[in-house]
């Protein structure tokens, strides 16, 4: 597929001469087979393609989200592998996303982080955006841990604080874009996944703690996250409908994440951070931008590091991992 040419953009407010090549991104709806997903056997290949590359045994997944990905380097011995040379990977286009997998050891515990996800906006169908997620189980991850960057909508949200994600809700699946649409094989899980206890409750209750004891209760909240498509942030109106329906943080990722994490019966917690505060006046004139965002990103990546690696080892714990 050809990339697209910003000079077709002439004219528009903020033009400026593309001053480097897009990447190419494989934007197919389907897996070539007319059907939606690569097949068990295609993800099988790939999983076993990294099970050849390192001896690491992962339990737990961690997915950084935008201006995250120092998360990934609290990691002793890591392996890292760039998606460009992992079989059936999309690729990372977005700045903040460095693109590869990090094996490696996370307080004492086998872990594989990804630093870089993908997004519905860079042209990926959903299926495509949550494949990491179902390779991960075939390699053995059996707990996910989701990191986002998000808008707060509750007015009670600060910048640089943590919500521990409560709930979602599926904003994209309500117009019928679900990951798990199309054939549904058993062996990723059911054709009707139930979605009321998508964010494992023990792990939440041990977040809450931990925060407590790292003294940080202030700024960690628990609320309802919803992704939108993006690429553009959201209007006022948007803003305030969205917080009408009771969502406390927005974002543009995770939601199809955690349920393909669900659908194949992985045990989830998921954080924002929140980087902005969502504009819902018209008086307002702030602006949400991604810079804003990697910004945050970095002021709480200390904090972020040190909570998400004890709460690995608090999960292990539970769980008698590995
Ligand atoms: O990958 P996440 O969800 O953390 O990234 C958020 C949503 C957009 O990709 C980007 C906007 O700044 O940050
Ligand atoms: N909206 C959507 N996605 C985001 C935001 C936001 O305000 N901040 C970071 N990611």
């Amino acid at each position: 597929m050809a990339p697209t040419n910003a000079n077709t953009l002439n004219g528009s407010k903020g033009f400026s001469p593309a001053k480097k090549t897009l990447p190419e991104v494989d934007t197919e709806a389907t897996n070539g087979n007319g059907t939606n997903g690569y097949s068990y056997e295609t993800l099988q290949e790939t999983a076993n393609f990294l099970l050849s590359r390192t001896s690491i045994r992962p339990c737990i997944g961690v997915i950084c989200g935008s201006g995250m990905g120092s998360l990934a380097e609290n990691i002793d011995d890591p392996v890292c592998i760039p998606y460009e040379e992992i079989p059936n990977f999309p690729i990372s286009t977005v700045e903040g996303h460095h693109g590869r997998l990090v094996f490696g050891w996370l307080n004492g515990i086998p872990v594989v982080a990804m630093q870089g996800r993908f997004h519905y906006y860079e042209g990926y169908p959903l299926w495509k955006c949550c494949l990491p997620v179902r390779v991960m189980k075939l390699i053995g991850v059996k707990t996910l841990i989701a990191t986002n960057a998000a808008g707060g909508l509750n007015p009670n949200y600060k910048i640089g604080d943590i919500m521990i994600v409560k709930d979602h809700i599926n904003m994209m699946g309500f117009a019928g874009n679900n990951p798990l649409h199309g054939p549904n094989d058993e062996r990723f899980g059911p054709r009707f996944p139930p979605m009321n206890k998508a964010y494992n409750h023990k792990y939440r209750s041990i977040a809450k703690e931990l925060a407590k004891e790292l003294n940080i209760e202030n700024m960690v909240r628990e609320g309802v996250y919803t992704c939108l498509g993006g690429p553009n942030f959201e209007t006022v109106a948007e803003l305030n409908m969205l917080k009408m329906v009771g969502v406390d943080a927005v974002g543009m990722s995770t939601v199809h994440e955690v349920i393909i994490a669900r659908h194949c019966d992985m045990k989830v917690f998921a954080l924002s951070l929140i980087t902005n505060e969502c504009v819902t006046s018209y008086d307002k004139d702030d602006e949400a931008n991604h810079e804003e965002v990697l910004d945050v990103g970095r002021m709480r990546q200390d904090i972020l590091r040190k909570y998400v690696s004890k709460l690995v080892a608090k999960f292990a714990e539970i769980e008698n991992y590995p």
